[in-house]
């Protein structure tokens, strides 16, 4: 396998380096799909975040503009490496493990990069950047690029097919996911606006209804395609990678072509890369802890981080509500061979 060269600093996108420069962003989201966006089923039940559907699948109002741009302008380059994810599935974790290990060369980890930036800031989000009509910026981006997005596959196809990248897909236990967007969800919401009752949230994602949902097709479209062409799609599950974080990031240094010598393992260097990646650390480092994503999202960089835990569900589920959610997941996957 090819060695993948580690992304040089500049990769970082222009507004990341404002925003560690401080400096005032001014973003104009895009508006030439405002008139077909206004057409689309609206759904408001996880208000602050509109929700319109788009070709089978749900996302938040202001990011699809960023969608239909990549579906309709971007193309990958052999040497992309995609981080992909549903959301809240472990994306930030993906996102950490992924830049550390290809850059451990270029940034002592001592003085890494991800001691003082976000791992949304070192990986970007392309719906979030073409949403805001910067899709300059990703062009710019010398290779090889790692870039990310929601987008299920069957939306991104077109903009991958052919290309020859890499895709890393990480899925979670559908009943922690919910647990964790439910959260999430209501660190956005505003004072004088009511919490989404857990109930309805559940009733909503039953149905589909919240970012990138149904979850279900999501993560079986990935998931067939890492049984199509497993030397290109990587498929990893969050729970087997919190009780085997080790041989996790090794599978990941090979996928990605920059596997860790024996030397590097006797020095300790994978542990350390876990080390920086962890929950914990990240967690207590001052850019999570005060600072806020970008001048749209409505939450800051703390809200990534609540818990980190594998089953968190059983605190916020009857054993009812569990077996409903369960009942549809097995539902979906019956035919499919995939297991959770
Ligand atoms: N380093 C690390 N290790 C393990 N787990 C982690 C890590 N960073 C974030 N998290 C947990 O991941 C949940 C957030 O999901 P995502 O990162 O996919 O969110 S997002 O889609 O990027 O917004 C969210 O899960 P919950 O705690 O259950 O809400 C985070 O706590």
């Amino acid at each position: 396998m090819a060695t993948l060269p580690p992304p040089p600093t500049g990769s970082l996108p222009e507004e990341t380096q404002k925003e560690k420069k401080g400096e005032e962003q001014n973003p104009t989201p895009l508006q030439e799909y405002d008139d077909l966006i206004s057409t689309l089923p609206l759904d408001e039940g996880w208000l602050p975040v509109r929700l319109r559907k788009y070709q089978g699948s749900w996302f938040p109002e202001l990011n699809l503009p960023g969608v239909i741009a990549i579906q309709q302008h971007f193309k990958a380059r052999p040497t992309d490496l995609f981080v992909l994810s549903f959301p809240k599935a472990g994306t930030t974790w993906l996102k950490a493990l992924t830049f550390a290990i290809t850059t451990r060369t270029q940034h002592p980890l001592a003085h890494h990069p991800l001691h003082s930036l976000n791992p949304h800031q070192c990986v970007v989000t392309m719906d979030r950047i073409f949403a805001l009509g910067q899709a300059s910026t990703i062009e710019a981006m010398p290779s090889p690029r790692i870039l990310s997005t929601h987008m299920p596959f069957s939306l991104l196809r077109d903009s991958i097919e052919g290309s020859g990248c890499r895709i890393i897909y990480v899925c979670r236990d559908v009943k922690d996911v919910l647990v964790s967007w439910w959260h999430f969800n209501d660190k956005m919401r505003p004072p004088e606006m009511d919490r989404v009752p857990f109930a309805k949230a559940l009733e909503m994602f039953c149905e589909g209804i919240c970012p990138s949902g149904p979850i279900w097709s999501h993560v079986l479209e990935y998931w067939e395609e890492s049984l199509r062409r497993p030397e290109k799609v990587l498929f990893l599950k969050y729970e087997e990678m919190m009780e085997e974080p080790m041989s996790h990031a090794k599978r990941l240094a090979e996928f990605m072509g920059c596997p860790f010598s024996l030397e590097e393992e006797r020095e300790g260097v994978v542990e350390e890369i876990l080390k920086l990646c962890s929950f914990e650390k990240l967690r207590n480092l001052e850019v999570n802890k005060t600072h806020k994503r970008d001048a749209v999202h409505l939450a800051k960089f703390d809200s990534l981080f609540r818990k980190g835990k594998v089953g968190d569900w059983r605190n916020h589920m009857s054993p009812e509500m569990a077996r409903k959610l369960d009942e549809i997941t097995q539902q979906n996957f019956k035919d499919s061979g995939f297991t959770v």
